[in-house]
């Protein structure tokens, strides 16, 4: 008889915290001795190291290492137990093996991680990323199946719970009568945001389950919507992957390229939470920031974003620069001339050396046809060892060394352009010559602006080659929207491994004719595309009011109700801040931690804290800000990509602010971002974007 059966659940609860409990006094006896015990072998190699050879030397420290290795594992554990006490479990199912009499039916109780009793031998709680409580995310009451590894195992559901223990205590227990996902789901999704990211392992869906459990997929793309937990699910596949394939995959091996490191702060949390140590976080900008060192000023995203939301930008050939630069067709001229990089940046010249030589046609023919999958500089190496060895033994011929590297020296010496900033000059001038284009491509040589940074690292890298880090087993890329084609090409290069890319084709600053999921099935011919259309961050009539604005139809929006989104008009810009400063004293910052007030850009965030700040305690979110505060905060929309807020305040909405296709996706993307309440406020006249 399974003893989770026979006992009432504050019973099984308690027996299972006390067994919590024993296990963790127990692994804090076994740390102190082995403290202890490190301490003395320390002592020994310090006080005896005269006596000592380098092999004793050598295999008295790797014990030691050894030992602190495994301490350091115990207490992971340790913490892990701990976290348990107080969240000890979060779903039961009890399930009856096909085959099996009735009265063998077992309850599994399913946690943030597995707890084996000694004492009972027996699991008391599965991990929630074990095979058998896929089941618990899956399926209702009645037939279920799970994937084991020895195969499918079949049976049956006879019951399912779900329960809430915060602090040890069992706030409460639902049992499967009720429909548990969405009950508890309510529950969840009214709680407050917090200024970090939390996990979602009660109640992840089964949809997301899905995306979650994917282990085939080498290169996943999810689109999903505002809001419908792209980045939870990202961050619990994470800790999902690692806990299936331990030893192969670890948190080093996976790297997230994420859009700033506000963003970076605000999901720090997740992973710890979930048992797992954090992932390393880039930008793709900090990624590639060695590679561009020589150039003397690079424009960052935010400040190409900035120009794009200006008023300067309507009808600029800069805009039509950044349009272009982002294209199919000129990624097609980028990948054509490193085709051509050979005549493009080489003069081919005879090379004769003592009794032999090389005619100018044979060198440019290994340049141009035979050396072309090796990166530019590498063929001229390459070339001249293939010279170098055709040569030898002709007439007795003995090729040294130095003659090998003379050759190479007359090759590279053919090169009229090495130099990257020449090189990508040249073939922005080229790009004008082959195409007619009715404006003008330039590129700014004191200061490089970020539409071009991509390209010339692309040339750079077919000038000299890649050099990702092998380490990385997978990579996911959060805000997939936001990259171009180049962009996504540099990174498959330098990554050659499985990926989760991420993202949502509605929140893309300006909507393009080429949209990136047709960019990435380019780029990723075996992708698998998985959508998510159902949201659950806003309550159902914010997300409803946000999904008017950009005519969005897939939007799901989920069934939680609360105030309607509310539009105050003023008639002058200090009456609109007046009456968002009485909003702002009104709202109880105990029920709502955090609040932003997202304007469109830096320079109006800036204005409104300037206006606000004498009279509330506000706290700016800037381009160079690393941490997510709680409180009220001042922002821009491109800045709060990513988060949530209890409340959202968006000021200025008025016909000049906001009137482009850009603006309408800022808006949509600030809406988006709350989960209780929206106050859009506007002077003079009402932004059209809105009028309807
Ligand atoms: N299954 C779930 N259970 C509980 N909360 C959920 C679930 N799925 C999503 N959420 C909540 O919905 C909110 C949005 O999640 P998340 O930020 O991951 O979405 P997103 O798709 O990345 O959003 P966006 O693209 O708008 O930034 C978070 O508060 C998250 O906790």
């Amino acid at each position: 008889m399974d003893i989770n059966l026979c006992r009432d659940e504050k019973e099984y609860l308690q027996l299972v915290q006390d067994e919590i409990n024993s296990t963790v006094e127990q692994l804090d006896e076994l740390a102190k001795t082995k403290q202890k015990e490190i301490f003395e072998a320390h002592k020994y190699v310090v006080q005896n190291h005269t006596d000592m050879d380098a092999m004793e030397i050598f295999s008295n420290n790797k014990i030691i290492a050894n030992d602190i290795d495994n301490l350091e594992k115990r207490t992971a554990i340790k913490s892990r137990l701990e976290r348990m006490r107080d969240n000890t479990y979060f779903g039961r199912i009890d399930f009856l093996f096909e085959g099996d009499a009735s009265e063998d039916v077992e309850a599994y109780y399913i946690g943030l991680g597995d707890f084996t009793s000694d004492k009972f031998r027996e699991t008391l709680v599965y991990d929630w990323r074990a095979p058998i409580s896929s089941m618990y995310y899956d399926y209702e009451i009645g037939p279920a199946s799970y994937q084991a590894p020895i195969g499918d195992m079949c049976g049956e559901i006879t019951k399912k719970k779900q329960y809430k223990v915060k602090n040890g205590q069992l706030v409460y227990v639902l049992d499967n009568e009720i429909r548990i996902a969405d009950e508890i789901l309510q529950k969840e999704l009214s709680h407050n945001a917090d200024n970090r990211m939390k996990n979602i392992v009660a109640t992840i869906q089964k949809e997301q389950n899905a995306i979650v459990r994917n282990d085939k997929a080498r290169i996943m793309i999810v689109q999903g919507i505002a809001g419908s937990g792209k980045t939870s699910i990202a961050l619990h596949r994470i800790a999902y992957l690692i806990y299936q394939s331990r030893h192969e995959l670890n948190s080093n091996n996976i790297l997230i390229i994420s859009p700033n490191p506000i963003f970076s702060d605000y999901i720090s949390n997740v992973l710890p939470e979930l048992g797992e140590e954090n992932i390393r976080q880039y930008s793709i900008q900090e990624l590639i920031a060695d590679e561009l060192k020589e150039i003397v000023k690079v424009e960052s995203k935010f400040e190409q974003i900035e120009f794009l939301l200006s008023r300067e930008m309507e009808g600029s050939n800069r805009k039509r620069n950044i349009d272009y630069k982002q294209s199919e067709e000129f990624f097609g001229l980028l990948q054509h001339f490193v085709e051509e990089f050979p005549e493009q940046l080489m003069a081919f010249k005879d090379i004769s050396l003592e009794e032999i030589c090389f005619s100018k046609e044979e060198i440019k023919h290994h340049f141009c046809n035979r050396f072309t999958g090796r990166p530019l500089l590498s063929r001229a190496e390459d070339i001249a060892n293939y010279l170098a060895e055709s040569k030898e033994g002709y007439q007795g011929l003995k090729i040294t060394k130095l003659m090998r590297k003379q050759i190479k020296v007359k090759l590279m010496g053919m090169f009229k352009e090495t130099e990257l900033v020449s090189i990508y000059e040249r073939f922005i001038g080229w790009c004008n010559e082959v195409r007619n284009l009715p404006f003008i491509l330039e590129m700014n040589k004191e200061c490089l602006a970020y539409e071009d940074v991509f390209p010339m690292i692309y040339l750079k890298y077919a000038l000299s080659g890649y050099t990702g880090d092998h380490k990385i087993k997978h990579l996911v890329i959060d805000e997939m929207q936001d990259y171009t084609r180049v962009e996504f090409e540099i990174l498959k290069r330098l990554f050659n491994c499985k990926m989760t890319i991420l993202g949502d084709i509605y929140q893309v600053l300006e909507p393009k004719e080429t949209n990136v999921l047709d960019t990435l099935k380019e780029v990723f011919e075996e992708a698998e595309l998985i959508r998510m259309n159902r949201t659950y961050r806003s309550t159902f009539e914010i997300a409803t009011f946000g999904k008017k604005i950009i005519n969005q139809t897939e939007m799901i929006p989920f069934e939680r109700h609360g105030e309607a989104p509310q539009l105050k008009g003023s008639t002058f810009y200090s009456k609109m801040l007046e009456e968002m400063l009485v909003d702002l004293k009104e709202l109880d910052l105990n029920q709502y931690t955090t609040v932003a007030i997202i304007c469109k850009t830096l320079s109006e965030a800036k204005k409104v804290y300037n206006d606000l700040s004498p009279y509330i305690e506000v706290t700016l979110l800037t381009t160079s800000s690393t941490v997510f505060t709680s409180g009220i905060i001042i922002t821009t929309s491109y800045l709060a990509k990513g988060l949530e807020f209890d409340v959202v305040f968006i000021p200025s909405v008025n016909e000049k602010n906001y009137y482009t296709p850009v603006d309408k996706q800022v808006l949509y993307v600030s809406c988006t971002r709350a989960l209780h309440l929206l106050h859009i406020y506007y002077d003079h006249i009402l932004s059209p974007i809105l009028e309807s």
